[in-house]
């Protein structure tokens, strides 16, 4: 009797484990004949999420996948549903969407992630319904011509590299016994300088943390990644997988005696409704994002009581405007929208509520940080090395036939302006820079829609993750040459205008297609301002008496690995040497 007992009980227990174990040798078997399958790649990646996790984990991803596509070709698996992309036509057809492919992609849901006040912005938008309207709010007053008419009559930028020069002067530590020069942690201060640069495009007023205001200087820093942030974004990027850790976690806490049935919490995430959860700390913080939500709340009232500020530009009062448009519409009985630029919005109801619109302005203050001012310090580092130093010299000497004012106090002329957008050698050394440390090195994901899609002759299954990496695409030895790896910016003025060509349609630090950077111009121009008037003052060299030698953290760490984690530490050093 006792031995019948114990033998039920311990099939009962055993029951669950065999029934896990058919159900996994289920998933094997669909994954190994799914049409995914016959994609090139490694046999372990049609079964496993392990290697790219492993990788993943590691900050070895990126490096990984581009190993893959010089062994596989240029479309290749990296996990049972995800496929990296680096040619030409898939790129077109993933971003951009040809008529055989139907449109763009849908975008991967781990864009969720950059979600705030729990309400959608442009880059959170997965579909092309949600992403176009809130596209065409803010799309026009970010093109060439809308950045350089604003830095003309504002001078923001102008005077923001200004307020650099004096930071200098101020933060800098002596150097090497010469008075005249200073070291900088060169990260630090570039994320001060395009936190101040887009801040002064978005909202009424910028924030002014080369000024050394403390408090802007905080919610500039507080905006870079933590460690639970990491956590975040591989639960996100791998839900597959933690679903399957939290199943076997909650089957063992029923089942090990002692430790009690318990389901786990989701963990926080800033896309969550939830207003608990929206105390979260990722990008932005919270301290920031009250900032910014009152920021936008100051714009609209502003709007609403004086209409003709709307011609001044913030991107805070281009969202409030639709907002306003919205509601007026919502509460009259005979709407019409009077403002030309918010027509055609009615017929869907495509207007922001006040959320949207203050999620869509700190997507912006956030997007344009860190990616500018890590090109930026990347453009640093390789004009101050050693070896380097002919190309500083042939920069500062382009600098030097533009005449541009030594004063930063009065904007630019427009002419001045399009001089210094023109100038071919700082473009060259902006794109070389782009294109060796892209700032968004990991695969930029999309999904197979539904139904699936023959990329590159190959089918993919409806719901599969597709993706490009920048770095990889930039790494292509056929477009740029033999010496991808080097930093080369003469590669730019080839006399050999049709592999120019190539190369800057092959250019793809900004993304493409209707999905691409909406603030490229706005970067261009802020990292032009910037250079020129650094290296129209100052020679760099790397500061190497510093206990963080430039060559640490960060840089090295960027240099080899190139991955999600995109955000530097500060710590690498440069001695600015005034040229009197
Ligand atoms: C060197 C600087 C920059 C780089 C390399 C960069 C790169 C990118 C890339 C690759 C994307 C496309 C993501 C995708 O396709 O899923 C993107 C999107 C975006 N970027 Fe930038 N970015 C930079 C600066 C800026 C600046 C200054 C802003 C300021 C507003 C900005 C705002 C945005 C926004 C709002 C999107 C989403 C666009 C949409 O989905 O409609 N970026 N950026």
């Amino acid at each position: 009797m006792i031995s019948v007992v114990a033998t039920s009980s311990w099939s009962l227990m055993w029951m669950p484990v065999l029934l896990a174990a058919v159900l996994q040798v289920i998933v094997v078997i669909k994954r190994l004949f799914s049409p995914l399958s016959r994609v090139p790649g490694p046999f372990i990646t049609k079964i496993s999420y392990v290697p790219i996790f492993a990788y993943d984990q590691r900050s070895k991803r990126t490096a990984w996948i581009r190993r893959l596509h010089d062994k596989y070709g240029p479309v290749v698996r990296v996990s049972p549903t995800e496929i990296s992309v680096a040619s030409a036509t898939g790129i077109r057809d993933i971003f951009a969407g040809s008529s055989s492919s139907g449109g763009p992609y849908p975008k991967s849901k781990t864009f969720e992630l950059f979600k705030h006040f729990g309400a959608r912005n442009s880059f959170t938008s997965i579909t092309s319904a949600q992403h176009g309207w809130r596209r065409k709010v803010i799309g026009a007053s970010y093109s060439q011509s809308a950045v350089l008419a604003r830095e003309a009559a504002t001078g923001n930028i102008w005077r923001t590299a200004g307020n650099y020069i004096h930071y200098i002067g101020r933060a800098g530590m002596p150097a090497g016994g010469n008075s005249i020069a200073k070291s900088v942690d060169i990260h630090t201060a570039n994320t001060f300088f395009a936190g101040d640069s887009v801040s002064s495009y978005v909202l009424l007023d910028g924030l002014q943390a080369l000024l050394g205001n403390e408090k802007h200087q905080r919610l500039i820093v507080n905006t870079q990644e933590k460690p639970g942030d990491v956590l975040s974004y591989f639960h996100q990027e791998y839900r597959e997988f933690f679903n399957w850790l939290n199943a076997i976690k909650i089957f063992v806490r029923a089942w090990v005696p002692g430790l009690g049935p318990q389901v786990l919490s989701e963990r926080t995430r800033v896309g969550d409704k939830d207003p608990k959860k929206l105390n979260s700390v990722w990008y932005g913080g919270t301290e920031y994002r009250d900032f910014t939500y009152k920021s936008y709340l100051d714009a609209k009232s502003e709007l609403k009581s004086n209409p003709q500020s709307l011609a001044r530009g913030p991107i805070t009062l281009k969202l409030a405007n639709n907002v306003i448009t919205g509601e007026q519409i919502q509460t009259s009985r005979n709407p019409v929208v009077e403002d030309p630029s918010m027509r055609g919005f009615e017929s869907e109801g495509n207007f922001h509520k006040d959320a949207g619109a203050a999620s869509e302005a700190m997507d912006h203050l956030i997007a344009g940080q860190d990616t500018t001012s890590e090109t930026l310090s990347h453009a640093f580092q390789a004009l101050s090395m050693l070896q380097n130093k002919p190309i500083q010299d042939k920069l500062r000497a382009e600098i030097a036939t533009l005449n541009l004012p030594t004063e930063h106090d009065q904007p630019l002329q427009s002419e001045q302006l399009s001089h210094l957008m023109r100038a071919p050698y700082l473009d060259a050394v902006i794109k070389e820079t782009l294109r060796l440390y892209p700032p968004h090195t990991t695969n930029i994901q999309r999904t197979v829609p539904a139904g699936g899609r023959v990329l590159d002759g190959l089918y993919l299954t409806g719901g599969a993750k597709v993706g490009t990496s920048a770095y990889v695409v930039h790494m292509n030895r056929e477009v740029f040459g033999p010496d991808v790896e080097s930093w080369k910016p003469e590669r730019w003025l080839l006399e050999d205008k049709d592999q120019v060509r190539q190369m800057e349609q092959t250019l793809w630090a900004f993304g493409s297609g209707t999905r691409g950077c909406v603030g490229k111009h706005l970067a261009m121009v802020e990292m032009k301002i910037l250079l020129s008037s650094l290296y129209g003052r100052y020679t760099t060299i790397p500061d190497q008496q510093r206990e963080v030698p430039l060559e640490s953290n960060h840089f090295k760490f960027r240099s080899t690995n190139r991955d999600y984690s995109y955000f530097p530490n500060a710590g690498g050093r440069i001695v600015f040497a005034e040229d009197i």
